[in-house]
């Protein structure tokens, strides 16, 4: 097939991966091409994922807050609540971001082909839009940035009616009253919190002992305290033995023989990577675990014209990291100099409340530097702005090395985590000294003063340790004294 008109790059996907790929290539001076098979740019970030779960948390943290004035507001949330209602704000957002979106293609220099993508060639891509229409493209190089989409296990069935899964969630007509969550990961434990807030009976069960395996577990402990005092429930160790729809309810049987019936039931097991339509395996692309399109530290393929970024290739699967691929492959392409790898990627887990984490683990740094790290905690309680802002459950904690100088990991639960790891990243990216923390001031009342607090803690332990280490030393002189 000869291509109807050439470019430097195309790129397949709309996310934020391509997104940037495209923004940075155009701003280079490269002829871009972006194709999108929605009816508009913007990928699960903007239209399935991060920015419509983060807008209905905003409404559930809203009501929550009105709830607990009520006697100043007298408020009451309607019984057969929208979740239209809840998501008004959604359109408004999601307007100004893909128009922003496809303006700011357009004005860097790229163009914009809505259909689905995929390879003739290693240079050749065919656009088959839904009316039909075939058009050929060719290009030097091309981006895959073609995302994920939610994992349907076969023997639940999905019907996006009853049985949702990330995508479907949002559509349901009225909040329901109950609702089961299968997987305690990062959407189900962003959802199932943000539900249970809302006043929605939800019940969590996941194959793993508790939530969010990979987080700190003093985190997740104080983030279930939170939960279940909202009315949540979570039932670990255990499996879906069988789901169904029976007329009225989802009924679920566990693998522990207990029944479980609720309105809804949201499927939260992971994702996959969406390569199927792309023809990648006429185009002999080497392929990961589950799939994913296997690539090197430069985003490149095992063809070399073809790049690919973002949830296509894997974990961590973030919006924040998608971006940081996008631009580094468009980088490689045009021959600029390597960037440093990303070794530090914080997390954020937009659960009520936030979690959020930068650097090692308790478990990781001792490890690596052995049992005599020292950890240092603060607890919200503590802080003026934590009690000003009635935050329960929240704590900071600081893990430093075994001299208790460096700082090697920063763990925090409470509203608002996720913007304060950010000290706590730049503080371990620029190597400061934990008394970095002491010696300067830091604006009060914030919830930033628990970083000073967690290294207080840190700088007493390095104390206490400091003088029973001399202890030994001063007996040993003594005695030496002694014996003369
Ligand atoms: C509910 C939820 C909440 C999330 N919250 C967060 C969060 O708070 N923070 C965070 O960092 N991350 C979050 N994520 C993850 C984040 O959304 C993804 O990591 C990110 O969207 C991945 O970007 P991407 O560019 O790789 O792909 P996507 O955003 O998935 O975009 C891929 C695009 O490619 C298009 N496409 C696929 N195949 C083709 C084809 N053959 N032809 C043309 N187009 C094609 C798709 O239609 C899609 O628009 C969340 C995800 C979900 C599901
Ligand atoms: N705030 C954020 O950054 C954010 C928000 C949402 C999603 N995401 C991204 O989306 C990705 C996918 O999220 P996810 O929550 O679907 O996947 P996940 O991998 O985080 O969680 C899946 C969960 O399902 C459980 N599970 C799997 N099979 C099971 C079974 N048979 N029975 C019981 N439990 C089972 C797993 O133990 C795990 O806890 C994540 O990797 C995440 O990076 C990020």
């Amino acid at each position: 097939m000869t291509p109807e008109e050439t470019f430097d790059l195309i790129v397949i996907g709309s996310g934020p991966g391509g997104q940037k790929a495209a923004d940075q290539a155009a701003k280079s001076g490269l002829k871009v091409a972006i194709i999108e098979r929605e009816r508009a740019v913007g990928g699960t970030c903007v239209h399935l994922g991060t920015i419509p779960s983060k807008t209905l948390r905003e409404a559930a943290l809203t009501i929550a807050t009105l709830k607990r004035n009520a006697d100043v507001f007298d408020f009451k949330l309607k019984d057969d609540m929208e979740v239209s209602t809840l998501m008004k704000r959604l359109d408004s957002v999601l307007q100004s971001y893909t128009s922003f979106i496809s303006s700011h293609i357009g004005s860097s220099g790229g163009k914009v082909f809505l259909g689905r993508a995929s390879f003739v060639d290693q240079n050749t891509v065919l656009v088959t839009t839904v009316k039909g229409k075939r058009i050929v493209l060719g290009a030097k190089n091309v981006i895959v940035a073609s995302g994920s989409r939610p994992r349907t296990p076969p023997d639940i069935p999905v019907d996006h009616e009853h049985i949702l899964d990330s995508d479907s969630i949002l559509s349901m007509i009225y909040l329901p009253r109950s609702l089961t969550v299968i997987g305690a990961g990062v959407i189900a434990s962003e959802y199932a919190s943000i539900f249970s807030l809302l006043g929605v009976k939800v019940t969590m069960i996941d194959r793993t002992p508790r939530p969010l395996m990979f987080m700190e577990p003093e985190l997740t402990a104080k983030f279930l305290d939170n939960f279940t005092r909202n009315g949540g429930k979570y039932i670990g160790n255990v499996k879906a033995k069988s789901v169904e729809w029976n007329g009225l309810q989802v009924r679920t049987v566990l693998d522990n023989g207990e029944e479980l019936l609720s309105d809804k039931m949201l499927v939260a097991q992971g994702r996959l990577a969406n390569v199927e339509a792309l023809n990648l395996e006429a185009m002999d692309v080497e392929r990961g675990r589950n799939g994913v399109i296997a690539v090197d530290e430069n985003y490149q393929s095992s063809v070399p014209s073809i790049y690919a970024v973002g949830d296509v290739i894997g974990p961590p699967s973030l919006a924040s990291v998608s971006m940081e691929q996008g631009r580094r492959a468009v980088r490689h392409i045009l021959g600029k100099e390597a960037s440093d790898a990303i070794d530090l990627v914080p997390i954020g887990i937009y659960s009520v409340p936030e979690l959020s984490s930068v650097g090692l683990s308790e478990e990781q740094a001792r490890e690596r530097c052995g049992d005599n790290i020292i950890i240092g905690r603060a607890n919200f309680e503590e802080v003026a702005r934590g009690q000003i802002a009635g935050i329960q459950d929240g704590m900071l904690k600081m893990i430093a090395d075994e001299k208790g100088e460096k700082i090697l990991g920063v763990h925090i639960v409470a509203e608002g985590a996720t913007d304060l790891v950010h000290v706590g990243e730049m503080a371990i990216l620029n190597g400061n000294h934990v008394d970095t923390f002491l010696e300067n001031i830091l604006n009060f009342p914030t919830l930033g003063e628990a970083y000073r607090i967690a290294a207080i803690d840190i700088a007493n332990k390095r104390a206490k340790r400091l003088s029973r280490k001399r202890q030994p030393r001063i007996q040993k002189l003594i005695d030496e004294a002694e014996l003369n």
